[in-house]
């Protein structure tokens, strides 16, 4: 079967997150469907009650598969940071508050980091697909790096500016988004898709 006949003519992004939704969107251009995203449909935004990515991302496409009757694409992420004891984790957007205001959440991040030494931090993504009718399946991907202090760059979103991957000199705020593409949790999520649509075709 082809990426058309297993995801739909038709794919929502169940996604709130403006700049989620334009790197979905992006990193799903080679499958060739057609997509439109959860806040264009007026679909309601689940609350994410779940204890894992994965339990969260699942919430979110089966919501939005079930108002909608389409094939979902939910994303669930988050910036882990281990000294933190993983915080903040599944919390990621919480910590931003209901302005979503991601300098303060970085600002958080960064005071309570404190004078530790260990700076080391990854990005979780778990994309979950609800078909109708179909099991849910989860992919999964993650990319790690280190804290900055101060941020730098204006791209990207949320964390991007505190973060630089191992082995770049550019953080994620300051990469062109193709730059971003080619390593990001997001992108390596979007790899295990792919090879489950190949193994299914
Ligand atoms: O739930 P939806 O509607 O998709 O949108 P959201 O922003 O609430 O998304 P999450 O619940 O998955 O929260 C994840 C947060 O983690 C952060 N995050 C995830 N991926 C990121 C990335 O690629 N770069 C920077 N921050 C990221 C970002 O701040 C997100 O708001
Ligand atoms: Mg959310």
């Amino acid at each position: 079967m082809t990426a058309r006949a297993l995801l739909g003519e038709r794919l929502v992004i169940a996604s709130h997150n403006p700049g989620k939704v334009r790197e979905i969107e992006a990193l799903l251009t080679p499958f060739g469907i057609e997509v439109v995203s959860a806040g264009t449909l007026e679909l309601p935004e689940p609350e994410e009650t779940g204890h894992t990515f994965a339990e969260n991302a699942a919430l979110k496409a089966e919501t939005a598969a079930e108002s909608s009757g389409l094939a979902a694409l939910a994303d669930d992420s988050g910036l882990v940071v281990p000294a933190l004891d993983g915080a903040p984790g599944i919390y990621s957007a919480r910590w931003a508050g209901p302005d979503k205001d991601f300098s303060h959440a970085m600002e958080r991040v960064n005071r309570e980091l404190g004078e530790s030494r260990d700076r080391h931090a990854y990005f979780v993504c778990a994309l979950a697909l609800a078909r109708p009718g179909e099991e849910i399946r989860i992919f999964e991907g993650r990319v790690d790096g280190v804290l900055l202090w101060p941020p730098r760059g204006e791209r990207g979103f949320g964390y991007d500016p505190m973060f630089l991957p191992d082995g770049r000199s550019e953080s994620f705020g300051e990469m062109d988004p193709a730059e971003k593409h080619a390593i990001s949790h997001r992108a390596r999520a979007f790899r295990d898709l792919d090879s489950w649509l190949r193994k299914t075709e």
